[in-house]
């Protein structure tokens, strides 16, 4: 039978739009396991003008279990900020995993690189201040570096994330996992567009787009997840 996607909406559809089910989730799933290291990171950043940049927990803890599921050892990370996704990733990895980490702002990082040093993981990530795009390419350059990484993140320039995804197929593993955050922009994607504050529709029209392209790509297994700001997780497949 063709697949109409107009199946009945099952009541989970409705499950977070409390918010105090969010916290539910935090205090009794997310907060009693998070590393210290991780809340140290979240408190430095709290008074930062863009402190909502960081990934949120949830996420977090749901990204560090699926580092563990692949036994991620060499990983790559687009968009670091202060380092909340950068730190969970190497607590997580065994020591002698590497993340190559790029942000074209290492300011931010430098805000968290204190705990990251005190955490005793710095020597697993190499930092790249630079825009993310010539670096995948540069990687690309040599072939030892094709299929080899394990794991991505990807949370920087929603309007680059589909030429993010061309270049990380090549860079990933089949089997490796690649994860996108903010694939729900804050549920605009299902608004209508003359509702979406003017700055974030831009961004809201490339992630309705790479939605629909993750859809139609066959190289990839896929979820979209409703974590934090909606996680798509895909598997390269071959
Ligand atoms: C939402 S924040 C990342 C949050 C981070 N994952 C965390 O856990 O705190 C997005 C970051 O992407 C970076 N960014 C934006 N455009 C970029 C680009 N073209 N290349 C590299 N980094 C970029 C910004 O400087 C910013 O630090
Ligand atoms: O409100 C934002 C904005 C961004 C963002 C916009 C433009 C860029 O070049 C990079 C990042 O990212 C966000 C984000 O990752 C998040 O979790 C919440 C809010 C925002």
């Amino acid at each position: 039978m063709e697949n109409t996607g107009k199946e009945v909406i099952r009541p989970n559809a409705v499950l977070l739009q409390s918010e105090d089910l969010y916290k539910y989730i935090l205090e009794t799933s997310v907060y009693p396991r998070e590393p210290k290291p991780l809340k140290e990171l979240r408190d430095a950043t709290a008074n930062h003008p863009l402190a909502f940049f960081g990934t949120l927990p949830d996420t977090g803890q749901f990204m560090a279990m699926l580092l563990k599921l692949v036994n991620a050892k060499k990983t790559i990370e687009v968009g670091v900020f202060t380092g909340y996704s950068l730190l969970l990733t190497a607590l997580t990895i065994p020591d002698d995993g590497k993340i190559t980490a790029i942000d074209v702002n290492r300011k931010s990082y430098e805000i968290g690189l204190p705990v990251i040093q005190k955490a005793g993981v710095e020597h697993k990530i190499n930092f790249i201040e630079s825009q993310a795009l010539p670096i995948l390419d540069q990687l690309l350059e040599n072939k030892e570096n094709e299929g080899s990484f394990d794991f991505a993140f990807v949370d920087a320039d929603k309007d680059n994330y589909w030429n993010y995804h061309e270049r990380l197929m090549k860079l990933c593993k089949v089997g490796g996992i690649i994860i996108y955050d903010n694939t729900l922009w804050g549920g605009t994607v299902v608004w209508p567009e003359e509702s979406v504050p003017k700055p974030k529709r831009p961004q809201r029209l490339s992630t309705i787009k790479f939605n629909e392209s993750m859809a139609a790509d066959p190289r990839v297994d896929i979820s979209l997840a409703p974590l934090g700001d909606g996680i798509k997780i895909c598997r390269r497949i071959n």
